[in-house]
């Protein structure tokens, strides 16, 4: 049987209670920034949007596409890091044209995702530059 680090059984069941449920997403958010450089570096330029965006005093609905799009960067980053995850622990880091697949289709949704990001800073930081 595998203990835990205070030597008690860990926890392969679901949460009892939403305290518990929030401590493991936390957890999960924690590891994700610890071990994801890509994640940091994801911080850095929302940081500097926002920054930007108080500088400019952005409209509220302009705000609003500025978070949607910081969001929509870090859910995409989150589940790249959750595919990768879960490909090597089902190859082992075998090499495998499958794998090869998840893990570049899965890169594609990041793409998109800042795609999408520098579409929306433009237009929102170009209006209020140029307005
Ligand atoms: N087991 C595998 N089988 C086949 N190809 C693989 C495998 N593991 C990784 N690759 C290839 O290597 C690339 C990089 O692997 P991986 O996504 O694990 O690295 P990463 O540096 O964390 O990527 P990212 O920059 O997207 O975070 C994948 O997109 C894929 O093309």
């Amino acid at each position: 049987m595998n203990l835990d680090y205070n030597g008690k059984k860990p926890q392969t069941g679901k949460n009892k209670h939403f305290w518990q449920s929030l401590r493991h997403a936390l957890g999960g958010l924690w590891t994700a920034f610890k071990t994801e450089a890509n994640l940091l570096r994801d911080v850095w330029f929302a940081l500097i949007a926002i920054a930007f965006g108080i500088y400019c005093q952005l409209h509220y609905l302009d705000w609003l596409a500025i978070i949607f799009a910081i969001f929509i960067v870090f859910m995409a980053e989150f589940w790249n890091t959750v595919m990768e995850h879960l490909v090597d622990l089902l190859v082992d880091h075998q090499y495998h044209p499958l794998a090869k697949q998840i893990k570049d289709i899965s890169a594609a949704s990041v793409l998109i995702s800042a795609i999408l990001a520098l579409l929306i800073g433009a237009i929102v930081f170009g209006h209020a530059i140029f307005n």
